[in-house]
């Protein structure tokens, strides 16, 4: 059974999805004495899962304590709530769940505009303290305004789309959006300077990183039109909030639409709180119904398929595989792990390596292919738990350099994956894998020598000079220690020949070394691949 914690309010769907399964035990937490990270840290240890929206801070420290921790699934957009550093390094998959919010997120917005432009907030206030301020609450007219996005992503888009149904001007900012892309959706693309010189109403679809944190400051604000309205629906840290306090007390900013805040729930004595200009809303953008079952299915769907069949959907930590790609991937994870094991397990150091795939192989998602040779390669040289997320940010720390080629024809096998060891005088220095009959792994080169050997559980590998004895050797070797040898695999080159030689028990030391007395043996290792 594995074990996920839900917390943050979720849609119970969540829930019952994981249960459904029967092999996953749920804990929904909405207590908000355990949201404190030091607090979460002692409940966490016994759990595989963690589900959560904005609320929880998965911190360094909190991950430290959770040693059976595989995947944290956000149901929403924005992981800054979580150190995803630090859950790649300890090899925890960090899951978020695109588009199901997109639609809400950019409807809040939408409502906080219209709230923005006519005062409703302020007027509901005024109403209900017995008011009648006609003249004092009078708005604005947004037909024909200009809006600007800053951040034409997904729910940019669906704000994009609204305004113009609304008869607005829209133009955007965002550096990583094509200008076709931009003139599809009938909006045009500016310079950021020229969107805070040109805006009516200035919309913020960003995610916090650090290019967009204080993106509106006192020097963006003056560049504004006067008279400029701000909605942020994004996050909090991406409006330098004592600026535009100063720049709303000056009357260069109308007003301002806040659902999100750099500390939350946010201080409620700090001056913005109180401007009579700001209207706020407590993180609402993606809170409806429709919305939360939404997020909730997809991330308990997906964390679902990564617990219990490995397959990473929209993760934001590791190349997303599909359930389809991944059955075709699978048996390719398998031989490169075996490959990497293999040299891993060989060579004394690794420098920088480089892999090339060639043939059908090329044609698939390779790169969780190379993290799962890493990971083999590398967990002969490291005791820190690795998989398939950490496997390239520890190649990282390690300071080993990872060059991949890839070229879709291969002459003699339908797929090929080659390792080379770069900057190393140990040899074998190369290994190159395939599969037969889409599914079994073989190595058919170890060094320059071809052969055929089915890579599993223990093997010798020893390296000969190509003259006879050696077979008979071996065999009456590991015959007198009572070692059965299941298969025994060979190859040439020239005068020198590698031998495999796959065994049911594993060899002790003392044996190794009654092989390598033989004098036309250049080398005898043992390797475990598993
Ligand atoms: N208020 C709420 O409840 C919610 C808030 N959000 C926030 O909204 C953000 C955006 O969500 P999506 O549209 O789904 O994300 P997205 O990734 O589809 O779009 C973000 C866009 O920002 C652009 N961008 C990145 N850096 C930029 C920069 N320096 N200047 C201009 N543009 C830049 C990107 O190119 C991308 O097109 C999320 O990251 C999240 O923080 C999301 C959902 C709900
Ligand atoms: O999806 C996002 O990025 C959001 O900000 C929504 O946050 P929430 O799940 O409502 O706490």
């Amino acid at each position: 059974m594995y074990k996920v914690m839900i917390r943050d309010n979720m849609s119970p769907v969540a829930k019952e999805i994981l249960e459904a399964t029967g092999r996953i035990e749920v804990v929904v937490d909405n207590d908000k004495a355990t949201s404190d990270p030091d607090v979460l840290a002692g409940l966490i240890g016994e759990f595989d899962g963690l589900a959560v929206r904005s609320g929880t801070k998965v911190t360094k420290a909190l991950l430290e304590s959770a040693p059976n921790l595989k995947v944290i699934g956000r149901a929403g957009i924005g992981v800054d709530n979580i150190d995803l550093e630090a859950a790649t390094r300890k090899g925890i998959v960090v899951m978020n769940a695109p588009g199901g919010n997109t639609v809400t997120t950019g409807e809040h917005t939408i409502s906080m505009m219209m709230a923005l432009a006519r005062n409703i907030p302020q007027a509901t206030a005024s109403l209900r303290a017995g008011k009648w301020e006609k003249k004092k609450l009078g708005g604005v007219e947004i037909t024909g305004k200009t809006l600007g996005i800053v951040g034409l992503g997904h729910i940019g888009r669906v704000v994009a789309e609204r305004a113009r149904g609304l008869r607005m001007k829209v133009i955007a900012f965002d550096p990583y959006v094509s200008q076709e892309a931009a003139a599809k959706m009938d909006v045009r693309l500016v310079r950021y300077e020229e969107l805070l010189a040109t805006s009516d109403f200035i919309t913020l679809h960003v995610p916090r990183l650090k290019e967009t944190v204080n993106m509106i400051n006192a020097e963006t604000l003056a560049q504004m039109k006067p008279g400029v309205r701000l909605i942020n629906c994004s996050r909090g840290e991406v409006i330098h909030l004592d600026d535009l306090y100063e720049a709303l007390e000056s009357g260069h900013v109308a007003g301002a639409a806040i659902d999100v805040f750099p500390k939350e729930p946010p201080d409620a004595s700090l001056p913005i709180m109180q401007h009579p200009k700001v209207i706020f809303t407590p993180h609402l953008g993606a809170s409806t119904g429709e919305a939360q079952v939404n997020v909730a299915r997809m991330i308990a769907e997906q964390m679902t398929g990564y617990l219990l069949d490995g397959v990473i959907t929209n993760a934001v930590n590791f190349p997303s595989v599909s359930m389809e790609e991944m059955a075709r991937l699978r048996p390719y994870l398998t031989l490169a792990e075996k490959m990497g094991a293999m040299m891993g397990q060989l060579v004394r150091s690794v420098h920088d390596v480089t892999i090339d795939y060639c043939g059908e192989v090329a044609t698939l998602a390779t790169r969780p292919v190379t993290h799962a040779l890493l990971k083999g390669l590398l967990g002969a040289f490291t005791h820190k738990p690795i998989n398939y997320v950490n496997a390239r940010a520890i190649a990282a720390e390690k300071g080993i350099g990872i060059r991949e080629t890839v070229s879709q024809s291969e002459e003699a096998f339908s797929s090929l994956i080659k390792l080379k060891l770069e900057g190393t005088d140990e040899k074998p220095d190369e290994i190159w894998g395939t599969i037969y009959e889409k599914k079994y792994p073989r190595f058919i080169r170890i060094g320059d020598v071809y052969l055929d050997a089915i890579p599993e559980g223990a093997m010798i590998v020893i390296q000969n000079i190509d003259k006879p004895g050696v077979i008979g050797h071996v065999g009456t070797v590991l015959g007198c220690h009572n070692i059965n040898i299941g298969r025994f695999q060979l190859g040439r080159r020239e005068d020198h020949a590698v031998c495999l030689v796959n065994i049911d028990t594993p060899a002790d030391e003392a044996v190794l070394e009654e092989i390598r007395s033989l004098p036309i043996i250049l080398s005898v290792r043992q390797v475990d691949l598993g």
